[in-house]
């Protein structure tokens, strides 16, 4: 049994307290939720635990753990990169190295999904369902959660993230209705699928420079970085699925904040029919923009 920490007085709720105040002093946005996050991981506490424990005084080993902890979040590493770990959908998603955290507003490509599959009653079919850039497999994991007859197929330029995506879909009992397949977003997919979505880089590279530090350090470029204008991963995948889906098949592609008038360009050029207005996330920017391969 490890020794009390020397402070005395350090206990869960404590310290709980100081370190929010020491993230918000930093200006570390979320500082509460980081705290209590924080203190759970170091201490292996759910919110039940940190609650019923509050007044329990930390030993020495926790007290340093959390100190380690508390100083990379200081230093600008995103708390679900400490953690490995990142809620999405209400699912729990495993990171790597490799992997995006998943991002709230990318909920909006599920949510457009849905609404276009459920709309045209094709939610209960045996849809294939192709997740173009997948990373953790977030948008896919998501959708086979809510579609209990289809089959996902995640791509991914990085062997890593879908060595990734792949243990989040165990983690879920979700492997049997997953392949994942190491390409050039829709390069190595045969036959046709019911719904393609993406949500692939589409930063402008020269403001990568610019971007947070949580981001910018501790994202991977490569699921940053989308050329020049920012719209190359989009010339590539767009003029792919418009080859990949079948008669009736949806198009659903998450975009930056001014992109969405390009991308729908983008997609009529390649002979797909835009469903409507871009669906705007939490924050009323268009974020979701999609398309139809109309059935002949
Ligand atoms: C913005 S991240 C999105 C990850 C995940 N879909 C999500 O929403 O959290 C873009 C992903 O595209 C992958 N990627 C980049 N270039 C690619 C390419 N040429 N072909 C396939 N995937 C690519 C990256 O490795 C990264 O996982």
């Amino acid at each position: 049994m490890s020794e009390p920490a020397g402070h005395g007085s350090q206990t869960v709720e404590r310290i709980r307290r100081s370190l929010a105040a020491r993230l918000k002093a930093a200006g570390r946005d979320g500082a509460e939720l980081d705290a209590r996050l924080l203190v759970g991981a170091a201490l292996g506490l759910d919110l039940t635990g940190m609650i019923t424990g509050a007044k329990r005084t930390l030993t020495k080993d926790e007290a340093d753990h959390l100190e380690r902890l508390a100083q990379r979040r200081l230093a600008g590493e995103p708390v679900a990169r400490i953690l490995g770990i990142k809620e999405f959908w209400g699912l729990p998603l495993h990171l790597s190295a490799a992997t995006l955290v998943p991002r709230p507003d990318t909920e909006t490509v599920v949510e457009r999904a849905l609404e276009l599959l459920r709309a045209d009653g094709m939610a209960e079919r045996a849809l294939r369902i192709a997740d173009l850039g997948t990373g953790s497999g977030a948008i896919l994991l998501a959708l086979l959660s809510e579609l209990p007859n289809a089959h996902g197929f995640g791509t991914d330029i990085s062997a890593e993230a879908l060595q990734t995506a792949s243990r989040n879909a165990a983690a879920l009992g979700l492997s049997q209705r997953t392949t994942w397949i190491e390409c050039d977003y829709g390069s190595g997919l045969a036959g046709t699928f019911e719904l393609i979505v993406s949500n692939p880089p589409y930063i402008p590279s020269a403001d990568i420079a610019g971007l947070d530090i949580e981001v910018r350090a501790h994202d991977p470029r490569a699921a940053l970085d989308g050329g020049a204008d920012g719209l190359d991963a989009y010339r590539a995948l767009i003029s792919q699925s418009a080859g990949l889906l079948a008669s009736g098949g949806f198009l659903v592609v998450e975009v930056g904040q001014g992109q969405s008038d390009d991308v729908e360009a983008l997609m009529t050029a390649s002979g797909l029919s835009p469903t409507g207005p871009p669906k705007a996330d939490l924050g009323g920017i268009p974020r979701a923009v999609s398309a139809r391969r109309l059935p002949r």
